[in-house]
This record gives C-alpha cells, sequence and structure tokens, in this order.
C-alpha cells in the first residue's frame, strides 16, 4: 500500500505571491478517478513540476487546468480569477498557454504560420475582416508575423522562419511548439513532457531555454516531466502524484528523499528506471 502522507513543504525562496491556486481538484472518469482532490499553488515566476509514474493523472491534471476537462470537483484560480467553466480558448485569453505530450505542429504551415496561428488568440480581427482583407485584418496580421519574428529569435530558430515545421530537426519541433505557446502572451505557460524524446544535448538547451522564459518574459512555467535529472535541477518545487492522489510536495532535494515517492516509483517498472537514473546520478 502506498503511503499518502504529504508534508506541507516550505514555499520557494522569495516567492510572495501564487499566480495559480489549484483546490481540492478532483476528475472522475465513471468509475475512476484520475484525479483525486488535489491542490497545488504555484508562486509568480517559479518553475515548477509536476511528477509521478505513468497513469498518475498529470495530464488530467493539466487538461483541467486548461479548460479540456471539466473538472467534476474543485477550482482552479489565475491571478485570483476561477477558471473553470471557461473554454480552452477563454483559458488562453486568461493568460495560460501550454504544449502538449505529442507534438502538434501543422505540417503543411511554416514555422512562422504556425505561430501566427498560436497568436490568434490575441488578435482583435474577426473571419470577416479576414474575408474582406480589412485594414484592421492586415494590422492584425502584420502584429502576428511581428510577434512570430520575435518568438522566432527568441527561442533560436530564426533560420527556420520560412520552413516548413515538420522538416525542423525533432528538438527544434518542440522548441517551435513552446513558441507557438508564448506567442499568446501568458503569464503562465504548462509543457507536458517537453524533453521527452530529446537526446542530452537537447535536454540541456532546452533547460536552458525555460530558465529563459521565466527569467527574461517573467512567464511562470510548469511541466509534466519524466527526466528526473532535468526536474530535480530545474524545478524549484516539484509536486507528485501517484494513481491521481498528491503523495507529496516540496524542494527537490525533499522529494527525492521522500519514502512516499520512492515507493511510488520503484513499485513500477519503467518508470523506476528513470528514477533509479536520478538516484544514482546523485550518489
Ligand atoms: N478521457 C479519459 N477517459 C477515461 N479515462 C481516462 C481519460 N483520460 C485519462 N484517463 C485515465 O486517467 C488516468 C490518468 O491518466 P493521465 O493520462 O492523466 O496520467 P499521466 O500521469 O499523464 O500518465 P503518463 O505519464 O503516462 O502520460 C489513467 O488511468 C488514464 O487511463
Amino acid at each position: 500500500m502506498i503511503k499518502t502522507t504529504v508534508h506541507p513543504g516550505p514555499a520557494v525562496p522569495g516567492s510572495t505571491s501564487s499566480i495559480l491556486e489549484v483546490d481540492g481538484l478532483t476528475k472522475e472518469f465513471g468509475g475512476l478517478t484520475a484525479v483525486n482532490a488535489v491542490t497545488m499553488h504555484v508562486p509568480k515566476r517559479s518553475i515548477v513540476s509536476v511528477i509521478g509514474p505513468n497513469g498518475a493523472g498529470k495530464t488530467t491534471f493539466f487538461n483541467m487546468i486548461t479548460g479540456i476537462y471539466a473538472p467534476t470537483h474543485g477550482s482552479i484560480r489565475l491571478d485570483g480569477r476561477e477558471l473553470v467553466g471557461l473554454r480552452p480558448d477563454q483559458v488562453t485569453e486568461a493568460g495560460i498557454a501550454r504544449t502538449f505530450q505529442n507534438i502538434r505542429l501543422f505540417s503543411s504551415m511554416t514555422s512562422e504560420e504556425n505561430i501566427m496561428v498560436g497568436r490568434n488568440a490575441r488578435l482583435k480581427s474577426t473571419f470577416v475582416d479576414a474575408v474582406l482583407r480589412t485594414r484592421r485584418f492586415h494590422e492584425s496580421e502584420h502584429e502576428a508575423r511581428e510577434a512570430a519574428r520575435i518568438m522566432l529569435d527568441f527561442v533560436g530558430l530564426s533560420r527556420w522562419r520560412n520552413e516548413i515545421a515538420t522538416n525542423l530537426p525533432y528538438g527544434d519541433q518542440r522548441k517551435l511548439e513552446i513558441a507557438r505557446a508564448l506567442a499568446t502572451t501568458p503569464q503562465l505557460i504548462l509543457l507536458d513532457e517537453p524533453a521527452a524524446g530529446m537526446n542530452p544535448r537537447e535536454t540541456e538547451d532546452l533547460k536552458a531555454l525555460i530558465r529563459r522564459i521565466r527569467d527574461e518574459l517573467g512567464v511562470t512555467v510548469c511541466l509534466i516531466e519524466h527526466d528526473m535529472r532535468l526536474v530535480m535541477t530545474l524545478s524549484e518545487y516539484i509536486t507528485v502524484l501517484d494513481y491521481g492522489t498528491k503523495i507529496s510536495e516540496g524542494l527537490p532535494h525533499q522529494v527525492r528523499n521522500d519514502p512516499a515517492v520512492m515507493e511510488a516509483y520503484l513499485g513500477r517498472g519503467a518508470a523506476a528506471g528513470e528514477y533509479g537514473k536520478e538516484e544514482r546520478a546523485n550518489g
């Protein structure tokens, strides 16, 4: 039986207030409780991670925050504003952007066009403007193109601007997705397994990029990640889910040494291997 003791865990040093407050969040699918009364407060301008073995409920948790799934219970507040009940596009408009576990780029579009699509969430022109090619449409398009250029430059992909997105190297496609999410000018970005499939050099690049997103853009970052080395070296605060329940939270060294976390991982096949690697890497 997995122990479910949760220690409160200290706040991230220097943090004053939360950008995201999730309280008692629950999602039931028929008889299965995928996420069970999870509470998590994310300090402004922090980098935090949600980890847990396969099937722990991490993606379902992100799907509720971004309006894809309606929670069965609980509340989600961004800067004090309740988000439950909003559609995904309204959540984006409110200031939360995300990337997905599997790359979701438009394969017939260039890198720049993929980012412009992301930017659409912020555009003021309407469908009618687009059809009639009004001045407002041209201004919006110009603004979207400019935003795309800035974001491509920020993530280091300017050279791929006019290249079909799916022709980019794998690691760059992942960065392009992040650029597209950032083009919606979020306060908080949720990254679902951003390092999945990356080689060690691409993962190091990603780590540097995530730090710059927080340091230079002031955007709070919350990631789901299975790469324990990345999680432990990048996160300021970690929440651990298992079978939908929060089993631990705290600073990286606290979580790493929590017997409940070790038990959750070591009780599972593949994920236990990942956790073991990190343990060995840290002596
Ligand atoms: N739409 C759905 N309908 C029914 N069950 C679902 C649905 N989405 C997820 N689940 C179930 O909810 C549980 C949590 O799944 P979820 O994908 O959130 O886990 P996860 O922690 O993201 O896993 P992984 O690390 O493998 O991506 C699993 O048992 C899954 O089968």
